[in-house]
């Protein structure tokens, strides 16, 4: 039970059916990345809870790094505009990176930030995003993990929020639409 519970469609994901894919993917990148040492960035704030137990179930020498974008705003739909608010402490040149994402929706953020990545030169660089809503893409982006495809809705929970709130609830679920006036 949480106080948001009301504001909630309906639950898309528990916390155990989270929990067990994210050890999915764990468990792949481990395979996939053997003998390597791998970065993982995690795209802020969102990426932030899937970062913590995606980390903490790969087995590999890993560092992390920490990136800040933002296009929504207060919104539900994205501006289109996508700005940088914290730049990596870290070099990626020659380093095996991970981009790590919430959600992938239309692909405005990713485009953006993956070709600025791809310009510093990294070893590799794949994306692992918890969250995949294709319906809504309007810029095409290669995704090499990817935690569930989910219909074109606005969802919430699991770090994901709608203007800043959510972000801690232990499952994710679709927000009703009276929450943000659509
Ligand atoms: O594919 P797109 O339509 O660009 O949407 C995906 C982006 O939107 C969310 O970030 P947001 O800008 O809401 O910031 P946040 O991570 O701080 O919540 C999410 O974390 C992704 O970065
Ligand atoms: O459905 C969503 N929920 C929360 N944040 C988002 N950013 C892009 N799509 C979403």
């Amino acid at each position: 039970m949480s106080i948001f519970d009301n504001d909630i469609q309906e639950v898309l994901f528990s916390e155990e059916q989270l929990k067990n894919r994210v050890q999915e993917i764990a468990r792949q990148i481990t395979a996939d990345y053997q003998g390597k040492e791998i970065m993982l960035i995690s795209v802020l704030r969102g990426s932030f809870v899937f970062m913590a137990d995606l980390c903490r179930a790969i087995d590999l020498p890993c560092t992390l790094d920490f990136m800040a974008v933002s296009s929504y705003g207060k919104g539900t739909k994205s501006s289109g505009q996508v700005q940088i608010t914290k730049d990596l402490s870290e070099d990626i040149t020659d380093r095996h990176i991970i981009v790590v994402e919430d959600i992938l929706d239309s692909g405005n953020t990713l485009s953006y930030l993956l070709k600025i990545l791809e310009n510093r030169h990294p070893a590799s660089i794949r994306l692992c995003t918890l969250l995949d809503k294709p319906e809504r893409r309007v810029k095409p982006v290669q995704v090499h993990y990817s935690g569930f495809t989910i219909p074109d809705a606005f969802v919430v929970g699991y770090g994901l929020d709608y203007a800043e709130k959510y972000r801690n609830l232990p499952y994710i679920g679709i927000l009703k639409p009276r929450v943000y006036g659509g």
